[in-house]
């Protein structure tokens, strides 16, 4: 009797392993410094920063006015140069890109909320939460439709046509948060995205950030004074002096 013939062994698929820092690692910075000015008018607004923000997580940068908050952030954000330090995004080394492919980074894979709002004041609305799906090359009825689908679930739908001059600053605000998170980027960040808003406003667009935006393989950074919202983070940085002292890890 002939033995039954052994299974042809399968070829084993190749690994594919995503370039990471640390796997779950979103953004790592390393002894990061900033100095603004020269000479005498010379300012550390960083002074060696090392902060981790992980996948699948909203992490808050909180701490005293003038702490480097907003000066951490752009740095993450690619928006100011370091002095010093290394930055990893996504598991990219930043300081290994050219600029363009650093505009190319930005533009795939990060989403901004900014104090300014930075609204394309001749667009309307939808159109300006469509500009990220435009510089993607979707088809503007489709992209503009899409925005104004979004605008919707922010609340916004009556104003999708409205120029930013004819919206409050609390609108201009969600519009700003539609837009940077219509194109789905990994990375979000965020400099105080609920000041502007009544609280239950506030909660809403958190809400939205966190729908869209706390996925296993996403990441989303907010700088806030906002005490209202802190339940949303899983992870709190608090900064002092230019250095991010410690991460408090918050349990659901
Ligand atoms: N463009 C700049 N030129 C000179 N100094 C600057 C500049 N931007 C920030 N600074 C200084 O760097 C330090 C950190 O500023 P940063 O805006 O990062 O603080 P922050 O924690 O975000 O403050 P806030 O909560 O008030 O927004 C401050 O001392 C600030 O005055």
């Amino acid at each position: 009797m002939q033995a039954p013939s052994e299974p042809s062994p399968q070829p084993v698929p190749p690994q594919v392993v995503p370039e990471q820092v640390t796997p779950d690692i979103a953004v790592e910075c390393r002894a990061v410094t900033k100095a603004f000015g020269q000479g005498e008018s010379k300012t550390l607004a960083l002074r060696g920063v090392d902060f981790q923000a992980r996948l699948g997580e909203m992490t808050f940068l909180v701490g005293e006015s003038g702490s480097g908050k907003t000066t951490l952030i752009s740095i993450i954000a690619g928006l100011l140069d370091a002095t010093e330090g290394e930055i990893h995004v996504l598991g990219q080394n930043m300081a290994a890109l050219s600029n363009t492919n650093q505009v190319r980074f930005r533009r795939k894979n990060l989403g901004f909320v900014f104090q300014q709002f930075n609204l394309l004041p001749a667009l309307t609305a939808a159109e300006n939460v469509a500009v990220p799906l435009l510089a993607a090359g979707m088809a503007r009825p489709a992209a503009v439709a899409r925005a104004t689908e979004l605008l919707g679930s922010v609340g916004l739908a009556h104003r999708a046509a409205h120029v930013p001059s004819q919206l409050s600053g609390g609108q201009q605000q969600r519009v700003a948060l539609a837009r940077a998170v219509i194109h789905e980027p990994r990375l979000i960040v965020c400099d105080e995205p609920t000041s502007a808003l009544d609280g239950a406003t506030g909660r809403t667009v958190m809400e939205l950030l966190a729908a869209v935006a706390v996925r296993p393989d996403r990441a989303v950074i907010v700088v806030t004074h906002d005490s209202r919202i802190f339940s949303f983070a899983q992870a709190i940085a608090h900064m002092a002096d230019g250095n991010v002292t410690h991460t408090e890890r918050r349990t659901p």
